[in-house]
């Protein structure tokens, strides 16, 4: 993976910098602020080995007994998984012997009853996952979705079914899966939510999806070695300078984007991350995404042209899994002849450039991540490397990185609402 910041101008980043090695300093010193939340830094080469064996065991009972597993959660419950499943798989002839259904990530009751019906034919699991125990859309998809598993295969048979991901010792999913005999894993009490895809959140599902989950851990791990050392050589904390001077500059919104479609959900995933981190006390750059070239069609106009308050962060894939060249035609009638002899990627990879370059040149900073290919060992390290930058980048902003008090506001309402008792 590499970063690259020519397309953003550095003549001020001096005294970013230094910030940024002070914020290094705290995050590493473990001295900051939401410094019970840091169990993700050494969690690459720092954990239970026999969970993990316990995962992959799991993961193939699951892969042997069920078409379907459905993995119940929301936030950082869901959108790790979902990053790393849909980037990993084929766009169309998925070839995964156990499909990974979602569920409890919203309130839709359509898709509640339309998935239900779908898995009335099928053999399937249930993965529950809430570190809290007690968010509302995944209790409520697995109250509804573990009646019917029961109502399919009994109570008995059901509870070989149903697995609990949640916190180690409280909380009411952990009450239930004690007194129902649920096997369970465990949500660090040292990891938040959205860092949380490095733990059993993430790899029972994926191990499920047959991901190569030790490549995913690896991944974590060739993170921790290359953005874990203090120097304005580490990218994750060049990343966060620039973010902060770009934001001090003037820039309120910072775009994500990608030429792959299959990486949709890494963008949803970092939204959270850096939304959740950084949005606090009035502070915070806003978290985008797009996805190019389809969405130079709809955003294009507002990002060239618009309010002069964006920048880009582009995630280009330097090798794609599958090619094709385009043919000449004798006829030419669409004027397409002179791309002839070229590849998808070669001209995906010009539509990149030239944004870029109409971008830069209409005041919008580009700053480029580069991978080699879509795999989970390289997404474990971007993974990793935008957790690091987004510790050094909230402490800059004099935010703590590590807890989300904004998310119970919305809550409370919505409880009164609902005439939750005690609200
Ligand atoms: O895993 P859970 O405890 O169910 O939390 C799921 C999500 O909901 C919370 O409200 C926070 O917004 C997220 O940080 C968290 O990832």
């Amino acid at each position: 993976m590499k970063v690259n910041f020519s397309n953003v101008n550095l003549e001020n980043i001096d005294k970013y910098e230094e910030k940024a090695l002070a914020a290094f300093d705290t995050l590493m010193g473990r001295n900051g602020e939401g410094n019970d939340f840091l169990g993700w830094i050494d969690r690459p080469v720092d954990y239970d080995k026999d969970e993990f064996e316990r995962i992959k065991k799991a993961a193939t009972r699951i892969r042997e007994n069920s078409d379907v597993l459905v993995s119940i959660g929301i936030g950082g419950s869901y959108l790790g998984i979902k990053a790393v499943d849909v980037a990993c798989d084929s766009y169309f002839n998925s070839e995964r012997k156990t499909k990974i259904i979602y569920a409890g990530h919203q309130l839709s009751g359509e898709y509640l009853v339309e998935l239900l019906d779908y898995l009335k034919d099928k053999d399937y699991s249930l993965n529950v996952i809430s570190k809290s125990g007690t968010t509302t859309e995944p209790a409520i998809a697995f109250r509804v979705l573990k009646e019917a598993l029961e109502e399919k295969y009994g109570k008995e048979e059901a509870k070989n079914r149903i697995f609990a991901t949640t916190d180690k010792a409280k909380g009411a999913l952990k009450e239930l899966a004690n007194a129902e005999g649920y096997e369970s894993f465990i949500v660090p009490d040292d990891i938040g939510g959205r860092f949380s895809v490095i733990s059993a959140v993430g790899l029972l599902p994926l191990a499920v999806a047959g991901i190569n989950i030790d490549e995913f851990m690896a991944g974590f791990a060739d993170g921790r070695e290359k953005y874990t050392n203090k120097s304005m050589e580490n990218d994750a904390i060049k990343y966060a300078a620039v973010r902060n001077m770009l934001h001090e500059d003037g820039k309120d919104i910072e775009i994500l984007l990608n030429y792959e479609p299959k990486l949709k959900y890494v963008a949803e995933w970092w939204k959270q991350l850096y939304g959740e981190s950084e949005g606090k006390d009035g502070k915070g750059l806003f978290p985008a995404s797009v996805s190019n070239t389809t969405d130079l069609h709809s955003m294009g106009q507002m990002i060239q042209d618009g309010v002069r308050n964006i920048f880009e962060t582009v995630i280009e894939v330097e090798n794609p899994s599958k090619d094709l060249t385009i043919k000449e035609d004798e006829q030419n009638l669409d004027g397409l002849n002179f791309l002839a002899g070229k590849t998808m990627s070669y001209i995906n990879k010009q539509a990149m450039e030239g944004t870029a370059m109409a971008h830069v040149e209409g005041n919008v900073p580009n700053i480029r991540i580069k991978i080699d290919k879509i795999n989970e060992r390289n997404l474990a390290e971007l993974f990793y490397f935008f957790e690091i930058a987004v510790g050094v980048s909230g402490y800059m902003l004099g935010v703590n990185p590590f807890n989300q008090p904004g998310v119970e506001a919305y809550k409370k309402a919505m409880f009164k609402l609902l005439g939750k008792p005690g609200y």
